[in-house]
């Protein structure tokens, strides 16, 4: 396989990890974050609760990541709250991961590609999260139009919770499937893009060769699901680690609702995570 040198997103991605560090800030407004935070659950609350991530963690992460579900939640005002979140976070030179974790087949596919990544969409993100268990092929729309607009698309290979395996590690004829997502994920990397990234969590032997991909790595999983930022050198061991990037949600947002605590629990998070991979 030819490789050529970095551009487009992986240029954007490594300039911005470059500056302010791997790890991937999660913005994850559950019901019971709003309630430890004292905001009622409604998309007024939800609105407060987006302000206040952007206003600590827009300035500082190099990647952000609204999980859609919980804005989802709260309908069309949820989606207007959205939104501005990425819009805000964009501004402020964060990289904006939508975590829909969308996967479907022909138009349909091409239509969350073009919601989630086409310049002027309302909700147009840097990257989003995409499901390739009904065919990778089928995320074809998502792949392409990340590539020609410098954007990424992640898309699950070995996902942070235990049933996972069932589907993950089932063998397709001598490799795990997961691998065979790893592997298809590379060989749209090889002219340089990187703009097709991958989900491994950081919770569990993933038993991946990830060796190849030249691609960013989400590994969700720190805090809340027991990963630590000590554990990622041995999980991540044969990956480039200049392309992983550690995701927490709940394990810093708990830290709110107060801004500069908040933005100093997301720091101490990746200065650990920096000085664990080196
Ligand atoms: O794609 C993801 O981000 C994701 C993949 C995965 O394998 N596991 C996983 O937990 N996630 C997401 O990462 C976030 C984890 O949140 P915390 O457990 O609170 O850090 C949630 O938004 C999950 O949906």
């Amino acid at each position: 396989m030819t490789t050529s040198a970095p551009h487009g997103y992986a240029s954007r991605h490594r300039a911005a990890v470059g500056q302010r560090g791997r790890l991937c800030a999660g913005i994850d407004p559950h019901t019971e974050l709003l309630e430890q935070w004292g905001l009622p659950v409604s998309a007024a609350g939800l609105a407060q609760f987006a302000d206040i991530c952007v206003e600590a963690l827009a300035p500082v992460a190099a990647v952000i990541k609204p999980q859609v579900a919980f804005f989802e939640v709260f309908g069309a005002a949820g989606f207007t709250v959205l939104e501005r979140v990425i819009r805000d976070c964009r501004q402020a030179g964060a990289l904006v991961l939508a975590d829909a974790k969308r996967g479907d087949i022909g138009t349909t596919m091409a239509a969350y590609a073009s919601a989630w990544l086409d310049d002027g969409a309302p909700l147009c993100a840097d990257a989003v999260t995409i499901s390739p268990y009904l065919g990778f092929e089928a995320l074809r729309p998502a792949l392409d139009a990340a590539s020609a607009a410098q954007r990424c698309a992640f898309v699950l290979a070995r996902t942070s919770n235990p049933d996972g395996a069932e589907i993950q590690l089932a063998d397709a004829g001598g490799r795990a499937v997961g691998q065979t997502i790893v592997d298809a994920a590379t060989a749209e990397n090889a002219d340089g893009s990187g703009s097709v990234g991958l989900v491994v969590g950081a919770t569990r032997a993933h038993g991946l060769d990830l060796a190849s991909l030249q691609g960013p790595i989400l590994a969700p999983g720190l805090g809340a699901q027991g990963a630590t930022p000590e554990d990622l050198p041995e999980v991540f061991a044969g990956a480039d680690t200049r392309w992983l990037v550690p995701a927490s949600s709940r394990g810093v947002l708990r830290a709110g609702p107060d801004v500069t605590a908040l933005r100093d629990a997301f720091t101490h998070t990746r200065d650990a995570v920096e000085k664990s991979l080196g």
